[in-house]
């Protein structure tokens, strides 16, 4: 579906980028997030400034999964990881320095190209196989997010390839070299969290290789204003996993214990985090955590998220070996479908769409996660 008309005419529709092209000194009333929404930057420089990192992810050394003697050691921490926190991190994981710097290097060029150029993959249709875009889910959101994106479909990708932007020249290899060892990463870590929950065995690993892949690029410009807006607003990612490349420029924060806290980039490792399908999957046992992007007034930051879960068609539902008479079935069966018209009916803001499928039961025992909007720190 091409851009609708008025959309074309909206200065906003044509991201941030191409706005902070056009010389703006302030932030436009558009991208001004309410009161209690707004980064606490003082909170966040404060913490910057203390000798004490702002979180210690666990970092996962995934070459020990190998070591016979070190791989049931490594699962108890991965399960840890997995169930305390929602996010780690992962060193030793496979995917060389060179296919990362070619990553980050092929995107940043892309988000340099003239505006025309990025233009020509404008699309508002989800499930085209490549699409470029802004803020957050820009035909619903109320305020615009500081963020540019181009989100490649890499599922399959043999097919999708050639409807990747061919310039900058080498981004289309480069994206194909990282989509092969990040699904091939995939894999490898969905079978020790399938261990970790005793399922091995029980779902077919073929699934996961054929499961759906999307691979977002985004770009957070430097901004006049940083304090009154947001690069991404508090959300949840739908996967299995999502594992984000970050440049070195801090930005990203995860929901811990009711408060923001910011991941800091460490060298030559990704962060891994869960999605809304694993946790509907481990029937609660892992959860998705919320996220969000704070955006800065002197750099451009880099990140690649990739998103992995089963193929398109298929119905996401609690494992039934996970569900006895002391762990009742928490969540309803899900599809691709669903999320989709989820997403593009509703400002998702914080886990709506999880929540959505939550069991009634639960829904009033349990009532709705923590939001910024309602938890100010
Ligand atoms: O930029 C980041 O660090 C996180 C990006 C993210 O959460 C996403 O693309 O879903
Ligand atoms: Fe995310």
């Amino acid at each position: 579906m091409e851009m609708e008309h008025e959309e074309e005419t909206s200065p906003c529709m044509k991201g941030v980028r191409h706005l902070c092209e056009s010389g703006i000194t302030s932030v436009p009333k558009e991208y001004v997030f309410p009161l209690p929404d707004r980064p606490d930057t003082n909170l966040v420089l404060k913490r910057s400034l203390s000798s004490k990192p702002n979180l210690e992810l666990p970092v996962v050394d995934l070459s020990q999964l190998q070591n016979p003697h070190r791989r049931a050691q490594t699962l108890r921490s991965l399960a840890k990881a997995c169930e305390d926190h929602g996010f780690f991190q992962v060193i030793n994981h496979g995917i060389s320095m060179e296919v990362v710097k070619g990553m980050i290097d092929g995107g940043r060029r892309f988000f340099e190209l003239p505006f025309e150029e990025r233009a020509r993959y404008m699309s508002s249709d989800i499930r085209a196989p490549v699409r470029y875009g802004t803020s957050f889910n820009q035909n619903v959101d109320r305020v615009f997010c500081w963020r540019d994106f181009l989100k490649l479909n890499c599922q399959p990708l043999e097919s999708l390839l050639q409807h990747w932007p061919s310039s900058p020249l080498d981004l289309r290899q480069a994206s194909m070299l990282y989509a092969q060892q990040t699904k091939s990463l995939f894999v490898v870590l969905m079978e020790a969290i399938l261990e970790t929950l005793g399922l091995n065995g029980v779902q077919e690993v073929k699934e996961f290789q054929e499961g759906s892949h999307l691979m977002v690029l985004n770009c957070f410009p430097a901004c006049p204003e940083p304090d009154l807006t947001l690069g991404m607003p508090p959300h949840s990612d739908y996967g299995f996993l999502t594992f984000v490349l970050q440049d070195g420029v801090v930005g990203l924060q995860i929901q811990n214990k009711g408060e923001w806290v910011t991941v800091e980039p460490i060298l030559d490792s990704l962060v891994v985090n869960i999605g809304d399908h694993l946790e509907i999957f481990s029937n609660g046992r892992y959860k998705s955590v919320l996220h969000r992007v704070l955006v800065n007034s002197s750099k451009l930051r880099i990140s690649i998220a990739s998103l992995h879960s089963l193929p398109f068609d298929y119905v996401v539902r609690p494992s039934p070996k996970l569900i006895d008479e002391n762990n009742p079935r928490l969540y309803e069966d899900t599809d691709f479908a669903a999320f989709l018209d989820y997403m593009s009916s509703r400002d998702t803001k914080c886990k709506s769409f999880l929540d959505s499928r939550k069991l009634s039961f639960t829904k009033e025992t349990k009532p709705s996660l923590d939001c910024i909007t309602k938890k100010k720190i």
